[in-house]
């Protein structure tokens, strides 16, 4: 059994692969980590597998917590190409490895499509790859949180809380327009990614699927008018890839 982890800047999130077989997403809690370090648990897993974007203190801890007991610990990277995806940026491993999961976990599911990739995790990424697995590129905005964050941190007069948004009309309150707005923002950007795929994809023949993960990913398919598909464990299908 292999431990998958996946540390966002905002929560950690870790999984099992059994074999080829997933078990379900889990957020790591305090807690966990005994639970995970337990001879009954240990003793099953033969690696660690670890993509993290952030948070190093805490990798840190983890790394030398598996070496403490003897269990092997892969960090992944992004890489120039891997099981037929290949990757845009000049230097590749300067790509977030988190994108390159969910690129690789959204190739895996849906082959031989063109493939509009988002994480609406602390950032929303936006990751385009054509029907032949070439990565065309892809955008970095702030996410929901951190827009709203944004807001009040650097305002004197704009408060408010986060709330799930089931319209994104305008608002005459200061909470919902903070709301209501760093959503418009986030599906205004989608939508211009949206429209840039489907002239790739018109241009290329092919369908155009569109794969969503992360924190956020639910409020904004629901906001969303086209069809779309969630896949909640992408990145760590992407991960299994490496088991
Ligand atoms: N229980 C929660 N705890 C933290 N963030 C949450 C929660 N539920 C939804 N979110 C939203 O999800 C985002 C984090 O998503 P996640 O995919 O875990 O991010 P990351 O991979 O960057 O750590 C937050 O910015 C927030 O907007
Ligand atoms: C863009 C990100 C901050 C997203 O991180 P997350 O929201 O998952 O915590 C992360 O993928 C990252 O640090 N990328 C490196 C820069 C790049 O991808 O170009
Ligand atoms: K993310």
């Amino acid at each position: 059994m292999k431990l998958l982890i996946d540390v966002g800047n905002t929560r950690i999130k870790y999984a099992f692969d059994n074999k080829g077989q997933l078990s379900e997403v889990k957020y790591l809690e305090k807690d966990d980590l005994h639970y995970l370090l337990t001879q009954e648990v240990l003793c099953q897993i033969k690696k660690v597998i670890i993509a993290a974007v952030g948070q190093s203190i805490m990798v840190e801890q983890l790394v030398s917590l598996f070496n403490d007991v003897k269990v092997p610990v892969q960090m992944l990277k992004s890489q120039p190409s891997f099981n037929g995806l290949v990757n845009s940026y000049a230097e590749p491993e300067k790509l977030g490895v988190d994108r390159w999961l969910a690129m690789l976990g959204a190739k895996h599911s849906f082959t031989n499509k063109h493939l509009l990739v988002i994480d609406a995790g602390t950032a929303t990424t936006v990751d385009f790859i054509n029907a032949e697995g070439v990565h065309q590129g892809g955008w970095i905005l702030p996410g929901l949180q951190l827009m709203r964050n944004a807001l009040y941190g650097k305002t004197e007069k704009v408060k408010g809380d986060e709330q799930a948004i089931q319209s994104l009309m305008f608002a005459n309150n200061t909470t919902l327009a903070v709301n209501q707005g760093v959503h418009a923002a986030t599906i205004g950007g989608i939508k211009q990614a949206i429209n840039l795929a489907t002239g790739f994809a018109a241009e290329q023949g092919g369908e155009l699927v569109i794969v969503l993960t992360g924190g956020d990913a639910q409020q904004i398919q629901s906001l969303l008018s086209v069809k779309s598909r969630l896949i909640n464990a992408l990145i760590f299908i992407g991960m299994q890839q490496y088991c």
